[in-house]
Formats: C-alpha cells, structure tokens, sequence
C-alpha cells in the first residue's frame, strides 16, 4: 500500500479543474497500455465537480470513452433514476454527454431493481459483478481499477464507510448494504476498505473549511475505523488533493508549498 502524498490547489474551482486533467491522463495511459481503463465513481459535490470539470476539458476527446469501465464506491439506496442518487447525479454532469458503453457503466444496483428494497443483497449482486470482472492478474474478487475516486465527509468518511459502524470493520466482503448512516439517506451500498485498496490509485478529494480537520486527523496517523479515509489507499499510489481551505489544518510537513 502506497503513503499518501498531497496536492493541495488555491480554490475547489481549480482543484476539479486539475484533478479533471489528471483523470484524464491517467484514462489515455492505461488505455495505451491496457487497451482499456477502470475508474470508480464517488458520490458528492466535490466528485460531481471533477466530473462536471471533466465534461468541460477541451482534453475529453482524448478519451476513448467506449473502452472504460465505470464502478461506483457507494451508492444512496433508492429508486433508479432518483436524484439523490450518485448514479443519476453523474449522469447528469457527465455521463449522459459521452459515447460510453452502456455495458461497461456499472450502477449499484438501486432500491426499484432485481433486488428490491434489500441493501444487503444488493452489495451481494455488486460484489458478484465486480469478482466476474476481476481476472487472474488481479489480487482477488475485485478489478484492479486504475483510478478510484472519493470524497471525504467532515467526519473522515469514504465511500458510505463512516467512523466505527460495522461497515468499516469489513475484512472479508467487499461490498455491504450499510443502515443507518449518519448522512442521509440512511441506507446506502459500499465498497469496503480491502476492496479500495485493490485499486492502483486511490484520489481523495476535498474542499472546505469543514474538511480541513478531517483531512489532518486522517493524514496524521489515525486508525481506520475512528478515520476511514486513513484507510483508503492506492496499492501503487495515494493522492490527496485538496484546496487551501481544506488543507488549512495540515502539518506543513505533510505537503510542500501551494501548488496554486
Ligand atoms: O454518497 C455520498 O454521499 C458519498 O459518496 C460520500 O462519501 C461523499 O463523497 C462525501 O460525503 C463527500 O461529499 P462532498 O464532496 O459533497 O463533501
């Protein structure tokens, strides 16, 4: 598992601008080298914002969007096409807009769907679909992404992974229906933190004043079931990019100076 590095950028604008630039890249390299790209959604505003940052890179063309697989890391538990939902909202900003292969866009399943109003079994149904994916050059029941991407709540959560609810103490799944998750809604779906860390790259995103705390408690050696996003690592690399506001709080140790 790779040490987390930081990237921190004047303002949340500019963040999903660079950050939108570097998916990119990071897209066209591993279509070269693999022939095709992975990347895993996250739900939020900053998430929404590289997605929406994305749609408006004169670079996007540089994409071959038919040969990426798209993932999610969690999911709000409700009807398919619910606004609330991460699925929706990123089509929206961005997927709607791009020539990708609708069999290789990878919803968690919504609560309307083959498995009704049962988080629980529909975690079961993503897990199964993220093993057939994984091949034998994988390190187990998930795909090898290329790049996973989330946010980070104020409380240092990832994904719906929130401090100390049993979701975070998940060793063997690597999806679970999560309840009672203190951001709403409620009922959620969750990639778990060793499915995660079988990404190659692992981006954490935040913006604010209310995640600079998060961000320095999570960066300074905290455990992971009190800080999840401690946990959420790339196997070859960890990057944290941030704005100024919400690396505020950081040791200036941890990061060399603005990188504007
Ligand atoms: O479904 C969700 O709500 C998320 O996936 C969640 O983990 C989110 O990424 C963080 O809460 C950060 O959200 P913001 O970027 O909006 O602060």
């Amino acid at each position: 598992m790779s040490a987390p590095q930081v990237v921190v950028h004047r303002d949340k604008e500019l963040m999903a601008k660079a950050a939108a630039a570097r998916l990119i890249t990071k897209i066209v390299d591993a279509q070269t080298a693999r022939g095709s790209a992975s990347v895993v959604l996250t739900g939020g505003r900053n998430g929404n914002g590289l997605l929406a940052a994305l749609a408006e890179a004169p670079a996007r063309d540089a994409v071959d969007w038919s040969r990426l697989d798209l993932w999610w890391g969690d999911e709000r538990f409700a009807p398919d096409g619910d606004p609330e939902r991460n699925h929706t909202q990123a089509r929206e900003v961005l997927l709607d807009s791009v020539p990708l292969d609708p069999a290789r866009v990878h919803p968690m399943p919504p609560s309307d769907g083959p498995y009704g109003n049962d988080a629980d079994a529909a975690a079961e149904a993503y897990a199964t679909a993220l093993a057939a994916a994984a091949g034998p050059e994988d390190h187990g029941p998930v795909p090898s992404f290329d790049v996973l991407l989330l946010g980070v709540g104020p409380d240092t959560h990832v994904a719906s992974l929130f401090p100390e609810l049993p979701a975070v103490y998940e060793t063997e799944r690597t999806v679970v229906g999560v309840h009672g998750a203190p951001k709403p809604p409620p009922t959620r779906t969750s990639l778990t933190l060793p499915a995660i860390r079988a990404a190659r790259e692992v981006w954490l995103l935040a913006a604010g004043e209310d995640k600079a705390n998060a961000a320095a408690i999570a960066l300074s050696g905290a455990g992971e079931v009190q800080a999840p996003a401690a946990g959420a690592r790339g196997r070859s690399r960890t990057l944290w990019l941030l704005d100024e506001a919400a690396a505020s709080q950081l040791p200036r140790d941890l990061y060399p100076p603005a990188s504007a």
